[in-house]
């Protein structure tokens, strides 16, 4: 509702410009008043929407009282109609300096009154409306202003921006904050007190390129130093700041806090180059040191030695105790290589049990050996953990840099090859590289293409030494030996051949083939006639390890046709002493099906009598080392006695191998054994030879 209020002086116009006035729309709310001074209190509280006043009136006129009027809160936009009788420009000029909006001359026509009052009044809400919407664009802008300015403070990023005299005119809190300032006090500051002595001259040398070039630096990484002391990584740019007529006036820098990322990458770094269970540096990171170190020993000629090794029977602690006691022993282990070695040099684990040191300003190989004995020396002193004293010993292998490889893979190599030498000549112990190893190294990686190739091509054979009964006199059986001929024609014996097949795993495939052919050839003899006879097959610790020996054996008597109790499997103590339960499930399932067992080599074990106990074995084969001075040696004579005593009590049959002389046979048979096996009654032959032999015997056994 629209409030007009009229001033007039004398009643009667008043009067009749309040009754006129109260025709201007509905609802109009009209005020008159007498007095200037009056109706100017009436409008310290109220603001009207139109004033009508008459300009000559005593004491304070028309002009004047516009102009306190206008001086009023609010009353600055109010229109005011200032009536005059005056025709004289003066007047006019007098009130519309003081501001009134328009005149109307008296004697007023009404109708151009009213007219020009509703225009007034409808110009009074469209600038009520605009002040309005002006009011709430303000109000947003300031809250987004305030938003901006927030957003700019705790954003994580140094924001600065510094003039052309290299005076800082804005930063962020963050920025201030790392500083431990305020932001204003920083402002008018040059830019060595926002980012320290160093980083400020650069930065200011950085800006005023900025301003001579007008365009923007690509991103660059950098540290800074907190006031607190921490080290934070920034990737800061800096861009021109301008007028909005487009003028460059400063230098804006933002520096983005990337510690974070700096940190991650930092981590995964590490991680990529260091064990995850010992936190030793790793095999790319040793390879790393190795090359650096290469690099400065061809610069000052010196040397380095390369130390390779691992633990001695870690296995068969990973295998009994469990792998978490394994997991906390090669902690254990790293720990005090780590106190062994200088800091200069690098222990690093390969994997597994397999530990390697670099060590440096070394200048004859003997260093190295030292360092190896130190650190055997270091590992000869019992773990205990978990309430387990664990005993370990390392087979250490040398290699010196120029003197044994130019580069990390010939000296890897060659430390490899002097520690598998350590290993072979006893283990617990070091080797330094020498020539003939390498030499050795490749005839061994000949011979395991030749026998890859000796299997492929089935230039493996086999040949059978007879088994006899001495109570029968009779051959019960014979025991399958392999022999690998060669295209030359040549024979090689198993002893050759079979200890590298089992370092390379290819004693899984011969072993397969052995038994298999064994089967096929025994199945055979029968149907030619042969009455059923036994057949020994040499069983190998790793066949137990890398294959489900049940179902090998079970495939080869169901392919061959053997009947199973005419199927016997030699087993040694490297098969027993591993991984006893499975061993022996695996034993069990087979004898159930009337597969028979023996221990071969018995007596010379640590502990055959154990292996009776635990194992399901039908026989013990005497080692041939017993027999071979059975008459001069008193101790050999009371083990075989000893042996076929234990054996027979057990219900266990013994069969002697070895056997030369008719002397030993007399005496076995003296001591009760039940059969024998050796040169005396027939080399390992071919199949066709034994098939003849059996047949021989049988003919001469039906003569006599
Ligand atoms: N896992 C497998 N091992 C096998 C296989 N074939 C053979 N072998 C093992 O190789 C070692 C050497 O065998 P070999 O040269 O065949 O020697 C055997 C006999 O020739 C030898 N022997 C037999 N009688 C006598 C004798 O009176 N005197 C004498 N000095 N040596 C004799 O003994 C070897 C058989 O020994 P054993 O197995 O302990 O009964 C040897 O360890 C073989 O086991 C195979 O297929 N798989």
């Amino acid at each position: 509702m629209a409030l007009v209020v009229i001033l007039d002086d004398r009643v009667t116009n008043r009067n009749i410009f309040a009754k006129l006035a109260a025709l201007i729309e509905p609802g109009v709310d009209v005020r008159a008043f007498g007095d200037p001074v009056e109706a100017l209190g009436f409008f310290e509280s109220v603001t009207p929407d139109l004033v009508v006043t008459d300009y000559k009136m005593p004491g304070v006129d028309g002009a004047e009282f516009t102009r306190r009027f206008r001086a009023l809160p609010g009353c600055g936009d109010v229109p005011v109609v200032v009536l005059t009788v005056y025709e004289e420009r003066s007047f006019r000029l007098n009130a519309l300096e003081a501001g009134a909006t328009d005149f109307l001359q008296s004697p007023v026509d009404h109708h151009e009154f009213l007219t020009r009052a509703r225009n007034l009044l409808k110009l009074r809400r469209q600038q009520l409306a605009l002040a309005r919407r002006a009011s709430s664009l303000e109000s947003e802008l300031r809250d987004s202003s305030d938003r901006l300015a927030q957003v700019i403070d705790t954003v994580p990023a140094m924001i600065s921006a510094v003039d052309r005299d290299g005076r800082c005119i804005f930063v962020n809190a963050y920025h201030a904050s790392l500083l431990g300032a305020a932001p204003e006090e920083l402002l008018g500051g040059a830019p060595t007190r926002l980012f320290g002595l160093h980083h400020g001259d650069r930065s200011a040398a950085l800006d005023r390129l900025v301003f001579q070039s007008g365009a923007a630096l690509p991103s660059y990484e950098e540290e800074f130093i907190t006031s607190a002391g921490e080290r934070r990584y920034f990737l800061t740019s800096k861009a021109p700041l301008r007028d909005a007529a487009g003028v460059m006036t400063a230098v804006l820098t933002t520096a983005l806090d990337i510690t974070d990322r700096k940190r991650a990458e930092s981590h995964l770094r590490h991680l990529a180059h260091h064990d995850a269970l010992t936190d030793l540096p790793n095999r790319s990171l040793l390879h790393e040191r190795v090359r650096h170190e290469i690099a400065q020993a061809r610069r000052s000629g010196a040397k380095f030695a390369l130390l390779l090794f691992d633990l001695d029977r870690f296995k068969g602690i990973n295998d009994v105790l469990g792998h978490h006691i394994g997991d906390r022993l090669l902690k254990a282990v790293a720990e005090r290589l780590v106190a062994t070695v200088r800091e200069t040099d690098t222990v690093a684990r390969l994997g597994g049990d397999e530990f390697a040191i670099l060590q440096t300003n070394v200048a004859v190989v003997g260093d190295g050996m030292d360092l190896a004995r130190r650190v055997r020396e270091s590992l000869s002193v019992p773990f205990l953990l978990d309430g387990h004293e664990i005993s370990t010993s390392a087979s250490i292998g040398v290699a010196l840099f120029p003197d044994h490889g130019f580069d990390f893979d010939d000296l890897l190599k060659n430390a490899d090859l002097a520690m598998y030498r350590a290993k072979s000549d006893g283990r617990d112990g070091t080797r330094a590289f020498a020539e003939d190893m390498d030499k050795k190294a490749r005839a061994i990686t000949v011979l395991d293409s030749d026998m890859r190739r000796a299997l492929a091509k089935k230039e493996l054979v086999l040949h059978y030494q007879p088994q006899v009964n001495l109570a029968s006199g009779r051959i019960v059986g014979a025991e399958a030996l392999v022999r690998w001929r060669k295209d030359n024609g040549d024979l090689v014996s198993p002893a050759d051949f079979l200890p590298q097949a089992e370092e390379s795993g290819l004693i899984v495939p011969i072993s397969e083939w052995v038994l298999n052919e064994a089967c096929r050839e025994a199945a055979s003899w029968t149907r030619d006639g042969l009455p059923p006879l036994r057949v020994a097959v040499n069983l190998s610790a790793i066949q137990f390890r890398k294959q489900n020996v049940e179902q090998v054996v079970l495939a080869a008597l169901a392919a061959s046709g053997l009947e199973s109790g005419r199927l016997e499997l030699e087993l040694t103590e490297s098969i027993l002493l591993h991984d006893t339960e499975r061993v022996v499930h695996s034993l069990r399932a087979l004898q159930a099906h009337g597969v028979t067992f023996s221990i071969d080599d018995f007596g010379t074990g640590y502990s055959s009598l154990s292996y009776v106990r635990n194992f399901p074995v039908n026989r013990l084969k005497i080692d041939r080392s017993f027999i071979h001075n059975l008459r001069e040696d008193g101790n050999d004579v009371a083990i075989v006695r000893a042996i076929v005593n234990l054996g027979h009590s057990l219900n266990l049959d013994v069969i002697a191998e070895g056997v030369e002389t008719a002397a030993q046979v007399g005496h076995l048979r003296a001591e009760g054994c039940d059969e024998v096996q050796g040169f005396y009654f027939g080399r390992p032959m071919p199949a066709a030879d034994f098939i003849d032999l059996v047949r021989r015997e049988a003919v001469v056994a039906q003569t006599a």
